[in-house]
């Protein structure tokens, strides 16, 4: 796999497209990077003329884009993401910068200049790196262009018109959608053709190779670096935590002239060369064929250890030790929780290796991931579904054979008990309920924000969150729309454990919490209904159940926001769901045509579908009115 690892560096960090073009989004995601998309306000108003070249506008307004998201999402959400992707793309002919048409008077205006003749396409791209110091956004801002030149065939007045008609020029710069019907107007095109489209890809992962992996200084001269350099350099590299201090040291080290300043990934931290690497570099710093090792399959081979250390750390609570005090050594921690030191030591050096610890001649500390994400009061805490997928999935995908074999679920073997009776157990035991819970609200309160602002909801005045556990996701949404008013809706068991969660502070507007059975008692009235991670987890009969009588209490023009991880429509990415699909409910993951479809078998209509990049995707779509539901079934 050559193309991928540029983009794996990108895998820890919290990626952002500025842009709310649908093609960039499609473009991105199918070479499986994952980001959240946060359309830019920025009015694309520069004057045009104040540029010495069309480029530097692309360039200068792709900026402005994507500054304006950094900026937002720093000062409004909070949320300072790591790194924001902008983009503008203009078509110039004669001269003339030609950008969306305003309507289709323009779009004619447009297309008839670009009719028999060559033009080019330029996108302006912006890469912002992004770090808050002292609660200040700082910004390391990347940009280039691509050009590509573009001829069209002579365009008769009626298929001009036919084609604008068509509605199709009518959100593309210079009026025309190449990847579609606009296609049939092209005599050639001279360069990438993404970037027609809206993303030059191929000068993106140049520009993210250039910046995670300079070349070495003394080898620059007798380097072309035109492709995208080769994997096992890449991979040698260390991925999480470390990763933006690595960016740090490479963005910096290239300014330098000195060779010695280069940090490279054949240097350890220290700056001296490991030997078993240097005889095997070519003269572009590339390992040599012969030495390549296959990374991914070795790493895939090693996963079940470092989920297990990752596991084992969290269920013996070391993350909360080391958030309390530090830095502690190995003795320390072994005393406090009452494990072998030889023991505790490997354990935290294996979390040190994995990026979770820092280990320094002082004793070990949390790198910051771990106080956020692993420490059992961290802000947005995994350690619930940590000890959920320890003591719950692990056990199950042990029988992964079995389950492929037959087809089903693995409980019996895992747990010596069948699915029925596992699940009336949650609700017996308190410790097991209360585990369980803590799981769905790690996930919940993690992917909260993204589901409660993938679509502007300030419309709805009430919504219920039916199978809304904790009311992770109903806080949430107050907070983002003060008027709107919430009810969580979940089995009396859920309610009675619900009050631990429950935030510190103090909203005006209270979350309610209805106690029922979705699937048979009344639904609470509301204008949006909220399925959350529900769907995935029922066979189909049940589904129907459940959508029919969302369907009925839902008014016309009352919508559902469905939250999972919508899959592609080749169904292998993201692969995270992919890999969930293998303990065998009796559910199953879908991709968005497959919701589309499930929805408006029930009556629910113009389906949108938003893929954040992160945990969850989410899905609107509004109810029909009742004629024409029934004038459809
Ligand atoms: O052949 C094609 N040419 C262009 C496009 C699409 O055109 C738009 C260009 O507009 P812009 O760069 O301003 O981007 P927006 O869509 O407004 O989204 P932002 O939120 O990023 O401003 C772009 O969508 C191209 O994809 C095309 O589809 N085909």
């Amino acid at each position: 796999m050559v193309l991928s690892p540029v983009l794996g560096k990108l895998v820890s960090k919290r990626v952002v497209l500025a842009s709310a073009s649908p093609r960039r989004q499609e473009i991105l995601t199918n070479v499986g990077l994952r980001f959240e998309v946060v359309p830019s306000w920025f009015k694309e108003t520069l004057e045009k003329s104040s540029f010495a070249a069309p480029y530097e506008y692309a360039i200068e307004t792709a900026k402005q884009k994507a500054l304006e998201v950094a900026n937002r999402m720093h000062v409004k959400h909070l949320r300072t993401p790591d790194i924001v992707i902008g983009a503008d793309t203009i078509v110039t002919v004669d001269e003339q910068i030609l950008e969306k048409p305003v309507d289709k008077q323009d779009a004619y205006r447009m297309l008839s200049r670009l009719s028999g003749k060559e033009h080019s396409v330029f996108t302006g791209v912006v890469i912002i790196h992004c770090s808050s110091k002292d609660n200040q956004l700082e910004t390391e801002i990347t940009d280039f262009y691509e050009e590509t030149k573009v001829k069209f065939s002579d365009l008769s007045e009626e298929l001009l018109w036919e084609y604008i008609h068509s509605g199709e020029p009518m959100d593309k710069a210079g009026g025309y959608g190449i990847q579609a019907l606009g296609g049939m107007l092209v005599e050639y095109v001279h360069g990438d053709f993404l970037n027609v489209v809206g993303f030059p890809l191929n000068h993106f992962c140049k520009k993210l190779a250039e910046l995670y992996y300079p070349p070495l200084k003394h080898t620059i001269q007798h380097t072309k670096h035109d492709s995208i350099p080769s994997v096992d350099t890449f991979e040698s590299l260390s991925d999480g935590e470390s990763e933006s201090s690595s960016f740090k040291e490479h963005k910096g080290a290239s300014k330098l002239d000195s060779p010695s300043g280069v940090i490279c990934n054949s240097e350890n931290s220290s700056g001296v060369r490991t030997g078993s690497v240097v005889p095997l570099e070519n003269q572009n710093g590339v390992l040599d064929s012969a030495a390549k090792v296959p990374s991914k399959i070795l790493d895939l081979m090693d996963g079940f250890k470092a989920s297990k250390a990752l596991f084992v750390a969290s269920k013996l609570k070391m993350f909360d030790h080391l958030k309390k005090r530090s830095p502690l050594k190995a003795e320390d921690i072994a005393n406090e929780v009452g494990t072998s030191v030889c023991g505790t030591e490997r354990l935290l050096d294996a979390c040190a290796a994995l990026g979770l610890l820092e280990k320094t001649p002082q004793g070990y500390n949390n790198t910051d991931s771990a106080n956020t994400y692993l420490a059992s009061d961290g802000e947005y805490s995994l350690h619930g579904y940590i000890i959920h997928s320890n003591d719950h999935l692990w056990p199950l995908f042990t029988h992964l054979e079995s389950a492929v074999k037959e087809g089903s679920r693995q409980n019996h073997r895992a747990f010596g008990k069948k699915t029925e009776d596992l699940f009336n157990d949650y609700y017996q035991s308190q410790e097991v309920k209360q585990r369980f819970m803590a799981a769905m609200h790690s996930i919940a309160h993690l992917t909260a924000r993204d589901v409660a602002t993938a679509f502007d909801l300030s419309e709805f005045k009430t919504a219920c969150d039916l199978g809304g556990c904790t009311g992770a996701l109903a806080h949430e949404l107050i907070q983002i729309y003060p008027n709107m008013k919430v009810t969580v809706f979940d089995l009396p068991e859920v309610i009675a454990n619900s009050s631990c969660f429950q935030p510190s502070e103090q909203y005006t507007a209270p979350v309610t919490f209805v106690s029922g059975d979705f699937f048979t008692d009344d639904l609470p009235e509301a204008d949006l209904y909220i399925l959350s991670r529900v769907l995935h987890d029922w066979p189909d009969e049940k589904i129907h159940v459940l959508l029919n009588r969302i369907s009925t209490v839902c008014r016309p023009g009352s919508a559902l926001l469905v939250a999972e991880t919508v899959l592609d429509e080749q169904k292998t990415h993201p692969p995270r769901t992919v890999l969930q699909s293998l303990s065998m409910t009796e559910g199953k993951q879908r991709s968005g045509s497959e919701y589309k479809q499930l929805l408006e078998k029930y009556g629910f209509t113009n389906t949108q579908i938003k893929i954040t990049g992160n945990l969850l995707d989410t899905v609107l779509c509004f109810k029909k009115s009742q004629s024409s539901w029934h004038a459809q079934k």
